[in-house]
């Protein structure tokens, strides 16, 4: 699969350039040239597919020729090694439980690819990879436990200062060995401006070759398609009109949803849940995408005042507005309103949900009371306990740590406090070997 920049003024790209290189040098972001529905057949066996059997033939054609397939299939079976279980809430609404990996966020699936993917096209390579990450909370500490010792590879995770959960700052600044975890004075927009920028900056791309493991990387989006065909085959024998609630900051989970529904996943309806950071609510009312500085709430992860994949969305529906809001609706939550939604879940489901579901709970809600016939699947992203604080006080009641969050409690965090892009730069300078 060949992919385009969609600003258009940059020469296409194999799968292996599109990952190494992150964004095309025209800044845009990568796109597949072509999109290949899977045939009927697919779906009418799905129920006896594995869960690596229907990824492989969901990312196939985006990875093909240079991936092989026996290498892709062990990809595959390394990354998901852990399960998706769809759970139900009530008739009406499940949630999909994606927060059972290493770092218990549903970045642990792109993470774990797109580092398999790069270890692959980097076997025989002496030049090294630096792969630049921002974080609002939760794709840093996937990045740093996916690529954890990959041979050849930097990570360089830049988080907003103050503006990450403790636990998630635990998980992206106590792994040490060959990641370095920068302090931003900024916002989560700063973070990523500052990594966009430095693909960019000649200076540095000439003496090192930088890329990016955000969702702006294929080989970390394409992976979160699979989330919605798991979902699909827990449910499609016994619920019709499958509707999904993501909670969204940089859209690249929804926007993955939306590949599959392109692949022809029966997906009746996306629902765009949004803490404050409301930018893609307030398009699909007034048509016009005004991005704006980001504020801090309890949802953390998904504080994105410019989110990086809508430009994506609109190109899967063609800068269409109209057959993009038949598709697509949005709503926007307080903080108040998520306190209140996951007392709710708790008090009248006995389920303990975190910010980010319980702001996908919202969602559904909301979309079900214009629309009766749907079921609705709430994306559950992260882990309760990685907002413990938030979660604890709501529901007034511990929660047990699981193991993977125990495992960094105890360690000590290590990070380098910066200011500004040239601080980024120098200490980007200084790893060259
Ligand atoms: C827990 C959680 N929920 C939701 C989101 C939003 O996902 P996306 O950026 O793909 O819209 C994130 C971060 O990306 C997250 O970490
Ligand atoms: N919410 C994210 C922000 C970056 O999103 P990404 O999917 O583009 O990596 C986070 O938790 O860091």
């Amino acid at each position: 699969m060949n992919y385009r920049s969609l600003n258009k003024k940059a020469p296409n790209s194999s799968f292996k350039d599109a990952v190494i290189r992150g964004i095309a040098p025209d800044k845009g972001l990568y796109f597949p040239e072509s999109i290949t529905p899977l045939p009927y057949s697919f779906f009418q066996s799905i129920d006896d597919l594995s869960y690596e059997e229907i990824a492989f033939e969901a990312i196939k054609q985006f990875v093909s020729p240079d991936i092989p397939e026996a290498v892709l299939k062990t990809i595959i079976a390394e990354t998901l090694s852990f399960d998706f279980p769809v759970v139900a809430i009530n008739d009406n609404v499940s949630t999909l439980e994606l927060f059972h990996g290493p770092t218990m966020a549903f970045k642990d699936v792109g993470a774990r690819f797109m580092a398999r993917c790069l270890g692959y096209f980097n076997q025989n390579n002496t030049k090294e990879v630096t792969v630049l990450v921002a974080t609002s909370g939760d794709t840093g500490g996937a990045v740093a436990n996916g690529f954890l010792g990959v041979k050849g590879v930097n990570v360089v995770i830049l988080y907003p200062s103050g503006k990450v959960s403790a636990i998630q700052e635990k998980q992206l600044t106590t792994l040490k060995q060959n990641i370095t975890a920068l302090e931003v004075d900024g916002v989560f927009d700063d973070c990523q401006d500052m990594v966009k920028r430095a693909f960019l900056d000649e200076d540095l791309t000439s003496k090192m070759q930088l890329t990016s493991a955000n969702s702006i990387n294929v080989a970390r989006w394409l992976p979160q398609m699979f989330y919605f065909f798991f979902a699909y085959k827990q449910l499609h024998k016994t619920h019709k009109n499958i509707v999904f609630s993501v909670p969204s900051g940089n859209f690249g989970n929804i926007c993955a949803g939306m590949m599959a529904q392109q692949l022809g996943l029966p997906i009746h309806h996306f629902v765009a849940s949004n803490n404050q950071n409301n930018v893609v609510t307030e398009y699909l009312t007034t048509q016009l995408y005004q991005p704006k500085p980001s504020v801090q709430t309890i949802s953390n992860a998904m504080d994105v005042g410019n989110p990086s994949n809508f430009i994506r969305i609109q190109e899967i529906f063609k800068n269409d507005f109209e057959s993009l809001k038949s598709n697509l609706s949005s709503y926007s939550f307080s903080d108040d309103e998520t306190r209140e939604a996951l007392k709710e879940l708790y008090k009248t489901y006995a389920y303990v949900a975190d910010p980010h579901g319980a702001v996908g709970y919202l969602g559904c809600k909301a979309y079900l009371g214009k629309n009766q016939d749907a079921h609705c699947v709430f994306l559950e992203t992260a882990h309760p306990t990685k907002f413990l604080d938030v979660v604890t006080s709501v529901i007034t009641k511990d929660i047990e740590l699981p193991p993977q969050i125990e495992a960094v409690m105890d360690q000590d965090k290590e990070s380098i406090s910066i200011g500004s892009y040239d601080e980024l730069k120098s200490v980007l300078l200084n790893t060259i070997k």
